[in-house]
């Protein structure tokens, strides 16, 4: 069997509340292959955000290891910290697309030269990148500030950068948590159509229960065992 293009093992996280530790992530364990999708669901606060933080670097687990592609992230084995930042920053930079929440989009650019910036960083063409805002929805809006666009204008400018990256492995948080229903839809569709085309890997952070059956795989984060 091929090698997955990510695995986990073992992802311990715990958050103190107050005094006490409450542990979010319990030995934890996932794997997923070019062409898979898995998706997170759970009650708010059962942790899919941070798994998806971890999952890309931008959070660290109390312990685990995490394989993704070539580079191994072990916490048994702690390499100096600027230099494991510095190896998630390469691979967010190419391997690894993330839409959260918040979309992440440079204040002082347009949303064209945001998406044109994400391209470039990852070492692909700029020449799609005018089409990926047309083909979400916002083509029209593309000189526009990221502070001149609606929030979920905003979300789609930042599916628009993934798209333009071409990611192996894409991790979104809610994408389409601030969209209405049809707007959802179509940008559902894209994500499964690049997903599907480009055989990259999917996590998808959702409520949405049709949304969910979508993907090859569930992981279900609230039933994972109480601390
Ligand atoms: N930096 C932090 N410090 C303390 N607690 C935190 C921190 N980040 C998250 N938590 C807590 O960890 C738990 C998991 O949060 P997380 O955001 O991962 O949940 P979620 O499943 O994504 O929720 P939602 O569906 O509401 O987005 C929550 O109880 C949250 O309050």
């Amino acid at each position: 069997m091929a090698e997955p293009l990510l695995a986990a093992r073992g992802l311990n996280k715990q958050f103190r509340s107050g005094n006490q530790p409450v542990s979010v992530l319990s030995d934890l364990a996932l794997q997923l292959g070019r062409g898979e999708s898995l998706a997170l669901t759970g009650r708010s606060g059962s942790g899919k955000s941070t798994l998806l933080n971890i999952l890309c670097g931008l959070e660290q687990p109390d312990s685990g290891r995490i394989r993704v592609l070539d580079e191994i992230f072990d916490s048994g084995k702690p390499a100096g910290s600027s230099q494991v930042e510095a190896r998630w920053a390469q691979l967010r930079r190419q391997q690894v697309g993330v839409v959260f929440q918040e979309a992440n989009l440079m204040p002082a650019l347009s949303l064209l030269d945001n998406v044109r910036l994400r391209a470039r960083l990852a070492g692909r063409s700029e020449d799609p990148c005018r089409d990926w805002l047309e083909r979400l929805g916002i083509g029209e809006l593309a000189g526009r500030y990221p502070d001149q666009v609606s929030g979920g204008q905003r979300q789609r400018a930042a599916l628009a950068m993934v798209f333009a990256m071409n990611p192996a492995l894409i991790l979104a948080d809610e994408p389409t948590g601030s969209l209405d229903r049809h707007t959802a839809e179509a940008v559902t569709r894209q994500l499964f159509e690049l997903q599907a085309r480009h055989c990259c890997a999917l996590i998808l952070a959702t409520h949405d229960a049709e949304l969910a059956t979508r993907c090859t795989h569930h992981l279900d984060l609230g039933h994972q065992p109480e601390a």
